[in-house]
């Protein structure tokens, strides 16, 4: 009776809880096995709800603020700290790259320190952890010194990662939780946007900007410390650790209400029959890999990490400047602004997306935006192709005085901006490039050319160009209008539903490791492609590269088709139903490997 009445507030039937069978085939399993019965529509009916959540959402989502703002700042410093530490390209890459691997191993081990310490004082952890990696930052004396600074805040952002958005979920009403986990998305973004902001502003500040650059992050950090000093323990874990009085007062603190029985009921049940079904003994990893509803969450929890990052989002971040300057913009400092635009074009679609999460749910907002995302990717690289074709061809080919004379002899400035070792060096009237040779760059300074017209800055005025990285295009709107519309795409689905999908769709015992796991997911894909972005633009060229990306999200939306259920509007402990099911086509055979042959090698039967 009690569960009638509770599934009818949340505006679910009966007939959606129902467990969806284990011995469904392939072809009836699946997403239209996961589809819920009914949808459970506008939320008239759902409570008034505290304003006390949202304090905790966006304090908490200060941590996504954090991990957008370090992981974006790095870029506008970088151009001010390797003229002033005089910095080869091997360190630019070490300080760079630093954070997002130090990001991938505290993720991995945030969900142990989620278990056994709580989400609170994970985030409280993890904030004093940025601090500290601010303060080293904005002092350093030296490049090893900034290393360890970029290693400590990639530390803080790993953690962080995994455990705001599990905190956001747990303490959310089922009705809002999409939402308010989607604002740390909207607030990672945002980061994004304010360090792109920052760049462009320090940058005329050429002694020690980038101390202010790398330093600033310190006040959001700081805030969300003493925030949390005052803020609960999320509920669920308490109650998972047995604290149960403490759990009842935190869920009527958050609620506003002493009317809390029924929903303290729910998740006290529901981590009781996760226990016994969970198996008990054995490390979280091994129980989750051995319990089929588990680990298929852990497949689609990590495969959406992964081909989040596979999408291309950060080498657009990360790159945009150079993605901008092959598009025409030759101004360092326009370069820098326009990136910053790019940022908030990101930050702005995000909005749309915590806005319709809840309208029409995180399974048709992923797929939605994974097929734009795909074809926008597609418009992309044919942009990169045009571009190549009409490519302008090297009229004047200087004697090399070095040996290596590659550059040289390159008919064409594609090849040529495709060498790392080399550059364009031509005359421009408004419509036609002219007087242009390709050779090789300044190792240390990508700005100019070891010798000839453009070695000399100074000499960069009256019509003569060096091209970097990029060739002279009359596509550089097409490339601009791909990149707007991959943005527009990629950012309410595929940019905030990843993480907003892990916070929700593991069992209570499984759901630090599990987010831990695909948080590390994300962060090892991220490294990957954005480290090999510029080789793999190099060996496949620009389009190439984009096709290849875009292909990529292909997959993924064969993936998120496949295997994405739908969570909108169920409360945390009746989702695990949902992956009752056997997951489709390449998943069904992932699992089957990972059951039949790694982890039970003798009943090669029923996954
Ligand atoms: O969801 C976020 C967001 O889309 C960011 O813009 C991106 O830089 C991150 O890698 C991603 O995880």
């Amino acid at each position: 009776m009690r569960d009638r009445k509770h599934h009818q507030t949340e505006g679910i039937d009966d007939r959606s809880l129902v467990r969806v069978s284990t011995s469904s085939g392939i072809g009836s399993s699946g997403a239209a096995a996961f589809a819920p019965k009914r949808d459970p529509g506008p939320h008239k009916n759902s409570p008034d709800t505290p304003c006390f959540i949202y304090v905790l959402a966006s304090f908490s989502a200060l941590g996504g603020f954090l991990f957008g703002y370090d992981t974006g700042v790095v870029s506008g410093a970088m151009i001010l700290l390797k003229k002033e530490m005089n910095l080869n390209a091997f360190w630019q890459e070490l300080l760079v790259s630093s954070t997002v691997g130090a990001a991938a191993l505290s993720a991995l081990a945030g969900g142990y320190l989620n278990g056994v310490f709580g989400r609170r004082i994970c985030i409280l952890l993890a904030s004093l952890v940025f601090s500290l990696g601010g303060v080293v930052l904005a002092w350093g004396p030296n490049k090893e010194v900034l290393l360890f600074g970029r290693l400590t805040v990639g530390l803080g952002i790993g953690i962080t990662s995994m455990t705001v958005t599990v905190y956001i979920a747990e303490v959310s009403p089922s009705h809002l939780r999409g939402q308010l986990v989607t604002i740390n998305t909207l607030f990672i973004t945002g980061g994004q946007v304010v360090a792109s902001l920052v760049d462009g502003a320090f940058s005329y500040l050429k002694h020690n900007g980038w101390r202010y650059m790398l330093g600033l992050s310190v006040i959001p950090a700081v805030l969300q410390f003493v925030g949390f000093l005052f803020l609960p323990e999320s509920p669920r874990w308490l109650l998972q650790k047995g604290h149960t009085q403490k759990a009842q007062s935190v869920l009527k603190q958050i609620r506003c209400t002493d009317n809390v029985d029924e929903e303290y009921d729910t998740i006290k049940t529901s981590i009781e029959e996760e226990m016994r079904e969970s198996g008990g003994g054995g490390p979280v990893i091994w129980r989750i890999l051995t319990n089929p509803p588990a680990r298929r969450a852990l497949i689609v929890g990590c495969g959406l990490q992964m081909f989040q990052q596979l999408s291309g989002i950060n080498t657009v971040m990360y790159y945009s400047a150079t993605i901008l300057q092959m598009a025409g913009v030759r101004d360092d400092k326009m370069a820098i602004w326009l990136a910053a635009g790019t940022a908030g074009t990101n930050f702005l679609f995000t909005l749309v997306g915590v806005w319709l999460v809840e309208r029409v749910g995180r399974r048709k907002l992923t797929l939605g935006s994974i097929i734009g995302t795909a074809l926008s990717l597609a418009v992309l690289a044919i942009a990169f192709l045009l571009s190549a074709q009409a490519s302008p061809a090297v009229t004047f080919h200087p004697t090399d005085p070095s040996i290596n004379a590659t550059c040289t002899q390159y008919n064409f400035c594609e090849p040529c901006m495709l060498d790392p070792g080399c550059g364009f060096c031509y005359y421009e009237n408004s419509t036609t490039v002219f007087d242009s040779s390709c050779v090789p760059v300044n190792p240390a300074n990508t700005e100019v050319a070891v010798w000839g017209s453009c070695s000399n800055v100074t000499q960069q005025n009256s019509g003569m160009f060096w091209a970097y990285n990029y060739c002279p295009t009359s596509y550089s709107w097409l490339v601009l209008f791909g990149l707007i519309l991959y943005l527009a795409f990629f950012a309410p689905g595929m940019g905030p539903m990843p993480w907003t999908v892990n916070s929700e769709i593991y069992p209570l015992w499984a759901r630090s490791t599990g987010n831990a796991c695909s948080a590390g997911v994300n962060w090892i894909f991220n490294v990957l492609v954005s480290l090999t972005f510029l080789h793999v633009a190099e060996y496949l060229t620009y389009y190439g590269a984009f096709f290849l990306y875009s292909g990529l999200a292909l997959l993924g939306l064969i993936f998120i088709f496949s295997c994405l259920p739908e969570t909108k509007g169920r409360r945390l402990e009746e989702i695990e139903s949902l992956f009752e099911s056997r997951l489709l086509g390449i998943l069904c055979v992932v699992n089957t490997i990972m059951h039949c042959y790694i982890l039970n090698p003798v009943t090669a039967d029923i996954v």
